[in-house]
């Protein structure tokens, strides 16, 4: 319980900070307002309910008359005021959310905790489904906790004036005799209520207990069918190849009954809730007229007394149930809570988590040089020592060797993302390139495909029409659109191209190339690297590949067949 407040307290500061979040507390403040006037005008109803059924007994037709408007205008008060604090609290809903997703995005790719705390990369934790944890998270936690949160300070102060007005109505007292001794209990309507509602939420609380789990592990699996069905539609060219659909039937069914099998648990856990909650909650405004009638009966109230006091005690009662009836919706409240708050500590965390004995520091000279590495898969297991390496501004370095020994660990060391294993590499100054193995291309069709990462500027179309020449792609004709790589209709040879022309484009002081050419024949591959050569004669190359590179001169090599794993 006190783990879910810390968490709550630390996700909803995050919420409201900024210059977004503070308009979100003006939304909640003026939220807040308006509920508190809701409760002035229920305390309102139920001194009307006296009046009008006085007024009943009395047969007083006037009178009657003119509760019945005043019942209008506190009903049309009463909805004013429901309507408006609704649309304010969807606005505050999306300002903050809107905020929190902000800031599990910039944590997500800070410090590459999106790669840091990807499966295998050797990170202590690893993060599942980030993407439901930005998406659906952020969502459902600014939801329920501005709806349940809002419900909890108006359910306080309305709790507090209900019971004034009970506390003033039920002045009569019961009186019974439990084996001949007279018990009189003053005011019994004031202490029914808190001990009829705390045994209720106690009962509550433990059948309903297990929710939080079966929640938690709910928008877990419900994550992994959908991220299992994204990854066939981006796989979409290979399976179909493949001719995997049985196999990725299999696998999607499995994923699928998981979700069955948790949402069969859910729904016994709320099934066994529900059958005290509903009769419960069925029950809650009957009860107090009921409790009233010994008093009623024994001419102690009047009938406008005694709704007037049944009102009042059933307000107190349906308030202070709160937590009842809201159960459902807190234990969604604490597993989303939990989720999202692991995510942001972690992300928040990744980045001191970067070093290992592998250090990598900025050279004094502009070289790049390696000393003593050794590197190591995340489980500590040797991937290769590398000799001692020194490569100037300017040229050019062949990384070689049999698959599988560390040549493409090398490059992501040399990047910072690799920390496994031990030994100083000096990363030269400028603007450092690096090409991966497999060439990507993000959302947003050819142009996008184009202009990766930088930004789109007044001169990006120029861009785009030099890194498209040759390509058959006129990025003027091209419809706006949000498939992957996949879709953009480019084969092997030509992604590889389009990304070195982009790396042109670039011009970077040093471009390490991880198989930059390995889809392409040996002509392509010749004018490829001639071209890169040419448009960036002062720049280091460093490049991975299995072939000599073609048409580059003076080519240092390093050799990783030679430095076997011991
Ligand atoms: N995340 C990881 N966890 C464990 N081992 C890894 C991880 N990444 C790479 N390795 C291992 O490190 C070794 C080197 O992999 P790397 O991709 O650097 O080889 P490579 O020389 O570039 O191979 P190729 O020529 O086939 O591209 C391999 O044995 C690989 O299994």
């Amino acid at each position: 319980m006190i783990a879910f407040l810390r968490r709550l307290l630390r996700l909803l500061r995050l919420c409201a900070s900024g210059a977004r979040g503070r308009i979100g507390l003006v939304y909640l403040v003026a939220v807040l307002a308006l509920g508190f006037a809701g409760i002035w005008i229920s305390v309102r109803i139920i001194a009307w309910n006296a009046a009008f059924y006085n007024a009943l007994q009395q047969v007083n037709g006037a009178e009657i008359l003119a509760q019945i408007g005043v019942f209008g205008l506190l009903t049309a008060a009463s909805a004013t005021l429901y309507l408006v604090g609704r649309y304010l609290q969807k606005l505050l809903e999306i300002t903050w959310r809107q905020r929190i997703t902000e800031i599990a995005l910039d944590r997500w790719l800070r410090d590459q905790a999106y790669w840091r705390l990807r499966a295998g990369n050797g990170s202590e934790v690893e993060i599942d489904n980030p993407d439901q944890r930005i998406a659906d998270d952020c969502r459902i936690f600014v939801e329920r906790a501005t709806g349940e949160g809002l419900e909890f300070i108006q359910a306080l102060v309305a709790v507090v004036s209900y019971f004034a007005v009970l506390w003033g109505l039920s002045t009569f007292t019961l009186a019974f005799d439990v084996g001949g001794v007279n018990v009189e209990i003053p005011r019994y309507m004031v202490w029914a209520a808190p001990i009829y509602v705390a045994l209720a939420s106690g009962l509550t609380h433990w059948l309903g207990a297990p929710l939080k789990l079966l929640n938690f592990e709910q928008q877990k699996r419900e994550a992994n069918f959908r991220f299992a069905l994204a990854h066939l539609r981006e796989a979409a060219e290979a399976v179909a190849l493949h001719r995997g659909e049985a196999a990725e039937r299999r696998s999607l069914d499995v994923h699928f009954a998981a979700i069955a099998a948790n949402w069969r648990s859910l729904i016994r856990r709320e099934f066994i809730l529900g059958c005290f909650t509903r009769p419960y909650m069925q029950t809650v405004l009957r009860i107090p007229m009921f409790l009233a009638l010994p008093a009623f009966i024994a001419g102690k109230v009047t009938l406008g007394g005694l709704m007037q006091v049944a009102s009042a005690f059933s307000n107190v009662v349906t308030t202070l149930s709160w937590f009842i009836f809201s159960y459902r919706d807190l234990a969604e409240l604490a597993a989303t809570a939990s989720r999202l708050d692991q995510f942001l500590l972690e992300t928040d965390t990744a980045a001191a988590g970067k070093t290992g004995a592998l250090s990598v520091f900025p050279s004094a000279d502009g070289a790049l040089r390696l000393k003593g590495v050794r590197l190591e898969a995340p489980n500590g297991d040797v991937i290769a020592q590398l000799p001692d390496l020194t490569a100037t501004p300017g040229s050019c370095l062949w990384i070689k060797g049999p698959s599988g020994l560390g040549k493409s660990t090398l490059i992501k060391a040399i990047a910072g993302l690799w920390p496994h294993g031990a030994g100083t590499i000096e990363r030269p100054s400028g603007i450092l390139a690096f090409l991966p193995q497999r060439p990507y291309t993000p959302l947003g069709g050819i142009t996008a495909a184009a202009l990766y990462p930088a930004p789109e500027d007044e001169n990006a179309a120029e861009r785009a029409r030099r890194v498209l020449e040759g390509l058959g792609r006129d990025p003027e004709s091209e419809q706006s659109s949000s498939s992957a790589s996949a879709q953009l209709g480019l084969s092997g040879g030509e992604l590889q191209k389009l990304a070195l022309r982009r790396l042109m484009e670039e011009r970077p002081d040093w471009a390490f190339l991880d198989e930059p050419t390995s889809a392409m024949d040996e002509e392509s591959e010749r004018s490829a690297l001639v071209a890169l050569r040419a448009t960036l004669p002062r720049s280091a190359l460093v490049i991975v590949s299995h072939r000599r590179p073609a048409g580059l001169e003076e080519v240092i090599e390093l050799d990783l067949g030679s430095c076997r794993r011991s």
